[in-house]
């Protein structure tokens, strides 16, 4: 299962900022081959604590205990106003779109660029525009799609018995919309007790949002809070929705001194530690001004972001297999090679299933690596477990 996180905004919210800051990893700690896999496609970490913590020996894929787990991240180009009638970059945006699960909204908070990312005063613009302005694009995008053939299809529904969310899943599909989105969305709605034929405009827009909702939740990074007014940041996290504040400057300047070893920085971190070595006077002054954003607001964010959106928003669990249940390696020593992302609720044999085919089909059992407890193909896994499949596969 391929998980992939969208990364929206305006121009000038700071979104190519925020990409480059997850994607650049110090590929030692990430133990991931690459980090970039196009101009816009990118690898990014989830932060984990890691369990060889519990032995004695270090696993070496974690630095301190400070494990991070590769998941994909697309840098969505960027929107402009009216997207969805096909203007500016629109339908690149919305095509790129709909590769993700999931959206990392970056939002100037700072209000010092307007709709289309043309800069103003601080304060000027209002972020809370950008969100609803967002949700509606995406919205107004999928409305576009479903309302194209409806009268034919609501005809074809009724004519000859077809399934409501069927037939809708399917005009959407190429959206990544599934019939559970539409059967949610109809619920939540109450549309699904209206007979379609009835359904005005405004019903199918209504709709058309609360399966964007179910199907790309989505979660704002109220960017640039190192300089946002107060207010601004205080008026987003009173949305609904999960509201991380950040900067994404701030954690691309760590990351770029951590990789060049001038300080000692954990993505995620609450602060850092100056190794010394040639700094200069400018860079010791920016790197104080930074500890102090981090102090004020916790973090820069940017990992905050990124470990909401895998664990809340796409509810994964992460899950290391292992071929030796005392020493948590595989055949050859390695401790706790692999780190798999899976859907929670994931059970045993998925596992099996993700390591290969062959141990899927042949699955016998698994032994929680913790207990040495054996467990069924049904068992249900759980965050952080370290489990052996034990099969016929050769
Ligand atoms: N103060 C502050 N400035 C930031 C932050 N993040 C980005 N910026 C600045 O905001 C400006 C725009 O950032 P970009 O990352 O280029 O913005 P973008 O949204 O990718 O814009 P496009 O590339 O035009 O789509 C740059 O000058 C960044 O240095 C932040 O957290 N704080």
């Amino acid at each position: 299962m391929s998980m992939t996180i969208g990364l929206a905004g305006k121009p000038n919210a700071g979104k190519s900022t925020f990409f480059k800051a997850a994607t650049l990893a110090d590929v030692e700690i990430a133990n991931y081959p690459f980090t970039t896999i196009n101009a816009n496609h990118g690898v990014t970490y989830v932060r984990v604590e890691c369990p060889c913590k519990e032995k004695e020996k270090r696993c070496g894929k974690c630095v301190d205990g400070v494990r991070l787990v590769p998941i994909d991240i697309i840098d969505v180009a960027g929107l402009v106003p009216d997207a969805y009638k096909g203007r500016g970059l629109g339908n690149t945006f919305l095509d790129e779109l709909r590769q993700a699960q999931a959206i990392i909204h970056v939002v100037d908070a700072s209000g010092g660029t307007d709709a289309e990312g043309n800069p103003v005063d601080i304060g000027d613009h209002d972020p809370l525009e950008d969100v609803a302005f967002l949700n509606r694009e995406i919205t107004m995008w999928l409305y576009g799609i479903l309302e194209r053939n409806w009268v034919k299809l609501a005809r074809k529904i009724q004519a000859e018995g077809l399934k409501l969310e069927v037939v809708i899943a399917e005009q959407l599909a190429g959206a990544g919309i599934r019939e559970s989105h539409v059967n949610a969305a109809l619920t939540e709605t109450g549309l699904a007790r209206l007979d379609h034929i009835k359904w005005s405009e405004d019903d199918m827009i209504r709709l058309c949002d609360a399966m964007r909702e179910i199907s790309k939740p989505l979660l704002i990074a109220a960017n640039k809070a190192d300089i946002a007014p107060r207010g601004n940041l205080d008026r987003l996290k009173d949305l609904d929705r999960i509201v991380v504040p950040t900067s994404a400057a701030a954690e691309l300047a760590l990351k770029s001194a951590a990789k060049n070893g001038l300080i000692k920085y954990s993505p995620g971190d609450q602060k850092f530690e100056i190794l010394g070595g040639e700094l200069t006077k400018a860079q010791k002054k920016g790197l104080e001004a930074i500890q102090k954003v981090i102090e004020r607001l916790g973090s820069t964010g940017v990992q905050e972001c990124i470990n909401r959106t895998v664990f809340e928003l796409l509810d994964l669990i992460v899950v290391y297999p292992v071929e030796d249940e005392g020493k948590w390696s595989d055949k050859k020593g390695n401790i706790l090679p692999d780190a798999y992302l899976m859907k929670r609720g994931s059970a045993c044999r998925d596992l099996a299933y993700q390591i290969h085919t062959e141990i899927g089909d042949r699955f016998l059992y698994a032994v929680d690596a913790r207990t040495r407890l054996r467990l069924g193909e049904k068992h249900e896994l759980k965050n952080g477990d370290v489990i052996k499949i034990v099969s016929t596969a050769k």
